[in-house]
Parts: C-alpha cells; sequence; structure tokens
C-alpha cells in the first residue's frame, strides 16, 4: 500500500513578526487537486500562514514541504517556480495595465517544468466576463472582475497549489458564487486550493477538508462534510465562547 505525500505539508511551522509569534506549531496539509479551507476570526493568523508557506515571512527549511521535500524559507520567487501562486488579499494587481498585461506577466515567471496547464485562452473560458475586457485597464473594472484577473494572473504561473486569501472579500453575492464556481474546474486541472476564508458556511460548502485557526494554533482539522456547526464555532472563536 502506498501512502500518498501531501502537494504542500508543514510541520510544527512557528514564525511571527520580529518578537511577536504569530505562528505555534501548525501543521498543516494539502493534498493534490483537493479544496482545503482555512477559517478563523480577524487577526487568527490566517495570511500570515499563506505568506510563510510563500517566503514572505522567514520559516525554517524543514517547516514547510513540497511533494515531501523540504523548502521552508525559499524566497518568494523560488516559491513560484516550485508551483505555488497566492491570490493576495486586495488582489495587488498592477495598475496602469490591461488585463492582457496583468495575465500576462504570470506566463513568463511562473512553474519550471515545462509544461502549460492552464493559457491566456482557458483563463477566458474560465472567467468569460473578462473576454470582452482584454485590453482595458485593470483599475477601470469592478472588484469582482479584478477578482478574476487576480485568480487567472495565479494560475497562468501554472501552480500545483493556488492559495487564495479571502477573495470573497468585499464582493457582491452573485459575484461570489460566479468566483466559487471556477473552483471546480481549476482542482479538475490537478490544481488544489487553500481557501482563506471568513464566511464558514461558503467554507464548509467549497473545500473537501478544512483548518480553523484560533491565536495562531490549529484548533480543529476534518472532512468539510463530517465537521458540526458547533466544533467550528468552538474552533473558531474559543472553548469559552458560547455556541449559537
Ligand atoms: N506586519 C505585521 N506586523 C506585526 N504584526 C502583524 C503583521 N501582520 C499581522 N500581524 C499580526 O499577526 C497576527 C495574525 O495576523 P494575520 O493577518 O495573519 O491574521 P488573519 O487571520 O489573516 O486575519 P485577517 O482576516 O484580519 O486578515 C495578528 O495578531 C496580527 O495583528
Amino acid at each position: 500500500m502506498t501512502t500518498e505525500v501531501p502537494i504542500l505539508s508543514t510541520h510544527g511551522l512557528c514564525t511571527g513578526y520580529g518578537d511577536f509569534q504569530a505562528l505555534f506549531s501548525v501543521d498543516f496539509e494539502v493534498m493534490r487537486g483537493e479544496v482545503v479551507a482555512l477559517i478563523g476570526a480577524n487577526g487568527a493568523g490566517k495570511s500570515t500562514l499563506l505568506k510563510t508557506i510563500m517566503g514572505l515571512l522567514p520559516s525554517n527549511r524543514e517547516m514547510v514541504r513540497h511533494a515531501g521535500v523540504s523548502v521552508g524559507g525559499s524566497a518568494p520567487y523560488q516559491m513560484v517556480q516550485k508551483g505555488f501562486a497566492m491570490v493576495p488579499e486586495g488582489r495587488r494587481l498592477f495598475a496602469g495595465m490591461t488585463v492582457e498585461d496583468n495575465l500576462l506577466v504570470a506566463l513568463d515567471h511562473g512553474r519550471r517544468n515545462g509544461t502549460t496547464t492552464w493559457t491566456m485562452q482557458r483563463v477566458l473560458d474560465l472567467f468569460p466576463a473578462l473576454a470582452s475586457m482584454r485590453k482595458r485597464l485593470v483599475e477601470k473594472m469592478s472588484g469582482g472582475q479584478q477578482q478574476m484577473v487576480a485568480i487567472g494572473r495565479a494560475l497562468l504561473s501554472q501552480p500545483e497549489v493556488l492559495l487564495c486569501d479571502e477573495i470573497s472579500l468585499g464582493l457582491a453575492p452573485k459575484v461570489i458564487s460566479e468566483i466559487y464556481d471556477s473552483l471546480p474546474a481549476i482542482t479538475k486541472a490537478g490544481t488544489a486550493v487553500i481557501l482563506v476564508e471568513q464566511d464558514v458556511s461558503r467554507a464548509l460548502a467549497a473545500s473537501n477538508r478544512l483548518y480553523c485557526i484560533l491565536e495562531g494554533r490549529i484548533t480543529l482539522s476534518g472532512d468539510s462534510a463530517d465537521v458540526s456547526r458547533e466544533d467550528v464555532a468552538r474552533a473558531y472563536f474559543g472553548a469559552n465562547h458560547a455556541v449559537a
């Protein structure tokens, strides 16, 4: 019997900002092609975990593994070349550039394994709303359209793992649905997705598994179909918080 090696795993991951420790011994794993939700309140450490995986915050080599190989502490561009791409909170598109140019940037700086799963056409098929806007400056687009560009840009770096930081923040429900509806096509292409999400119901519905984080520590992990709302509420707010 073979045991599948996670495409991404963290092992006793600790990190912080100067003297402030933000994450405490976080064990987290993602298998190929699955959607893993990471939920928790404001300030719990969700963005910090994504940034540490991407090499934007320090970690020891053994604390982050890519397909079983220790990669912690690699520079962000090296993580992109290994197959990790982040859709950052707030999108961080290149203002003054068109949709097409924002997308093309990623084609030149992506994973170096010779395969091109994601093409410009495939991104436009995923988000048809962008097709007629290729030449538009990104700052002239709605928040939802910008989020689609941000996801498309990340996909064009050909990731094995797509790290999404609050992609629904500030968007209208209809647009959020459109964006979440794109997830099955992304995982079908073999890309695993980490979803940082504050909306617990949406996170549970969209993911195969979930982790809950509270004050820098993982307080719950499991199959999304199996965890109860009470368990999630306890893990999300802490044991002393009354469950509604
Ligand atoms: N640049 C920074 N300098 C110092 N402390 C920071 C910095 N960024 C985040 N923190 C702190 O680290 C902890 C985790 O923050 P983080 O942004 O990871 O939380 P989060 O779960 O992503 O929350 P949010 O949903 O508000 O983004 C918080 O206590 C936060 O105040």
